[in-house]
């Protein structure tokens, strides 16, 4: 573990009375680091949160803010560094969604609880930034699940942390609300050194966002360390536990399962025109064949997915005869052919040579 770690954890154990849940987890995080949990439902992440939030109590080991032990802040030293966004709903009879932002500023008011004009500025481009202001006089008991959680944001950003805990923060929000939302995180990393610790259940934003990710599945973490450490060939299945269909962690695509039995349909794809067409085929139940595609044609991966059989050649390399005579025997096997290529390309000349002869055998060309 670094030395230099800003929030760290030594054989953190969290849970529920006796009840473990997950045991000996050891992170290290630099100042304005975005640490994302992922698992399964049930798996622990919440309950990670909470610890490190300090709203459930640890069963053992330690949390280690800037070298000192977190248990030992007092309650507003606590609130002054750590903002933290759950998903049980906050109470707030009769608050306005403005009201509920402004209580993020409480651990900056006397004991009156009396806001000042620079608290207000705060709490007003803490609206603006999630964009809240045009909902800012609705009761907040009345507003929508994606609109709640904006406010709820809003509420952490007033408080000006130094560190975010977020569960599931972007589950309500539509695909827009969420792009922004993680864009206000990065915003605020760069500019604040903002430290985030969230968990996530969009695999592909966990990704893209996250500097370093910790797998929790079981008492003990799986996995902790960088996106490209953690989605590697097969891990996140595993994690998952993916049995029905299939997740390729180098596209972060998700596909349901390949349709069972001897392909019926051969479909001449690449460049990514036949994506559609297996996912047509998948829907419909056919099982489907499909080349010669190129290993790193956008193509492959879904067919490795769903076709039952993938002809397929070594990238950048030219088509070899023998792949193309496997590619002709599969297609004299199917009923139907399907031709997603409006034109081959100069290092296409198999496919069209396929295409020639499906014609030749008089093989019911299918146009989808
Ligand atoms: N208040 C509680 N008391 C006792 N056990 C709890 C409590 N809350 C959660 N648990 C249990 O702790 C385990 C982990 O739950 P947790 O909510 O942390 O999972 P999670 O990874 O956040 O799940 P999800 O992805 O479904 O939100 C589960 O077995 C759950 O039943």
């Amino acid at each position: 573990m670094s030395e230099k770690g800003y929030l760290q954890t030594k054989k953190l154990c969290v849970g529920y009375q006796k009840h473990i849940v997950v045991d000996n987890i050891e992170i290290s995080l630099e100042q304005g680091e975005i640490l994302t949990l992922i698992g399964p439902n049930g798996a622990g992440k919440s309950t990670v949160l909470k610890s490190i939030a300090r709203q459930l109590e640890t069963l053992g080991g330690s949390i280690y803010l800037d070298q000192k032990e977190l248990s030992r802040l007092s309650g507003q030293q606590l609130s002054q560094s750590m903002a933290v966004v759950m998903t049980q709903k906050l109470r707030a009879e009769k608050m306005t969604c403005e009201d509920v932002v402004a209580t993020g500023r409480y651990p900056y008011t006397g004991r009156f609880g009396i806001l000042s004009s620079s608290d207000w500025k705060v709490i007003k481009e803490a609206m603006e930034l999630v964009q809240v202001t045009q909902i800012k006089d609705l009761d907040f008991n009345k507003v929508s699940d994606g609109q709640r959680q904006r406010v709820m944001l809003a509420r952490a950003i007033c408080q000006e942390p130094q560190i975010l805990i977020l569960d599931e923060p972007t589950s309500y929000l539509d695909v827009k609300y969420k792009l922004e939302f993680l864009s206000i995180l990065q915003e605020m990393k760069h500019q604040k050194k903002l430290t985030v610790i969230m968990s996530l259940h969009e695999l592909d934003l966990a990704e893209r966002i996250s500097d370093q990710i910790l797998c929790v599945n079981g008492t003990t973490p799986e996995r902790f360390g960088t996106p490209q450490e953690i989605f590697i060939k097969g891990y996140i299945s595993k994690l998952f536990g993916i049995s029905s269909g299939s997740f390729d962690e180098k596209t972060m695509n998700a596909e349901l399962p390949k349709p069972c039995g001897k392909p019926s349909v051969f479909v001449i794809a690449g460049d990514g025109t036949g994506r559609n067409i297996y996912r047509k085929l998948q829907r419909k139940n056919i099982p489907f064949a499909t080349g010669i595609l190129f290993e790193n044609d956008l193509d492959y991966p879904v067919a490795k997915a769903l076709a039952a059989n993938v002809i397929a050649s070594k990238s950048f390399e030219p088509i070899k005869g023998t792949t193309l005579e496997a590619a002709k025997a599969t297609l004299s096997e199917c009923d139907h052919v399907i031709c997603c290529r409006p034109n081959f390309g100069t290092f296409e000349k198999a496919n069209e040579e396929l295409l020639f002869y499906a014609k030749q055998l008089g093989i019911n060309l299918l146009t989808w």
